[in-house]
């Protein structure tokens, strides 16, 4: 990978910037409630994440509605057609996310600094999540982070999420700069593929999920405990080339 060449970066939302398992947390478990099924345990949250809500939504339904107890109680009408549960969740899962969206969530340390330093050096960012746009639009500007990013696009943005490299292809098309040149910054193998098929180098922050894997399987060219991190390392080869 050539750090030299970078000229501008592509930040993922979700694990990467923001520590948003709260806000997951509360809203399935509010969507399942309105199902009559059991809550469910963040440790699944985490090993499904980070592939749009509708994966998640319908993994963690498949998940509950197989639990024996749920199965005798009888308290859920399983005879209903899966598609149509699945529908009706997802429908919940919106509604109630837009409430919680942002309210049991934190910043990761070093996110605010390290977006300034980028900039400050001259690095036109991009943030690309597999999130609903219009949640990730009101993520960022809850967070204050809004004004970093010119384009921002979610998971409903283009036909096909991360791990797909259209996507990403997309994004850099926005910033007018080449895949080699772009660099992508995420947190799990979603980013890490995407990354790879697309062409962009892919710098991967130790902190955040990566369906219950350790993050240095994943594809990538760097890995880093903080963004601050990243703005050094940039910083460091465009002086020296
Ligand atoms: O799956 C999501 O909703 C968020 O995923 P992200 O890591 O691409 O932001
Ligand atoms: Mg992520």
């Amino acid at each position: 990978m050539r750090l030299s060449a970078i000229s501008a970066v592509i930040v993922d939302l979700d694990g990467t910037m923001v520590d948003t398992m709260g806000d997951f947390e509360v809203a399935l478990n509010h969507t399942l409630s309105d199902l009559g099924l059991p809550p469910v345990e963040r440790a699944l949250i985490e090993r499904t994440v980070g592939k749009g809500s509708e994966h998640l939504v319908r993994s963690v339904l498949t998940h509950q509605l197989a639990l024996p107890e749920v199965v005798s109680s009888g308290c859920v009408a399983l005879t209903w057609p899966q598609a149509q549960m699945v529908e009706l969740a997802l429908e919940r899962y919106q509604h109630h996310y837009s409430f919680t969206n942002g309210q049991y969530a934190d910043v990761y340390p070093g996110v605010a600094e390290g977006l300034q330093a980028l900039r400050a050096s001259g690095f036109p960012l991009a943030c690309l999540t597999n999130k609903p746009l219009s949640f990730a639009r009101a993520l960022l500007e809850i967070k204050g982070l809004n004004d970093h990013f010119a384009p921002v696009f979610g998971g409903d943005s283009f036909d096909r999420k991360k791990p797909d490299p259209l996507p990403l292809l997309k994004t850099c098309e926005a910033l007018g700069t080449a895949p080699a040149q772009t660099l992508m910054v995420g947190d799990s193998q979603n980013d890490g593929l995407a990354a790879r098929a697309a062409g962009c180098p892919v710098a991967l922050v130790t902190y955040g999920y990566n369906h219950g894997d350790p993050i240095a399987q994943a594809p990538h060219d760097l890995l880093v405990d903080s963004l601050v991190d990243i703005a050094v390392v940039l910083q460091g080869h465009a002086k020296a080339a």
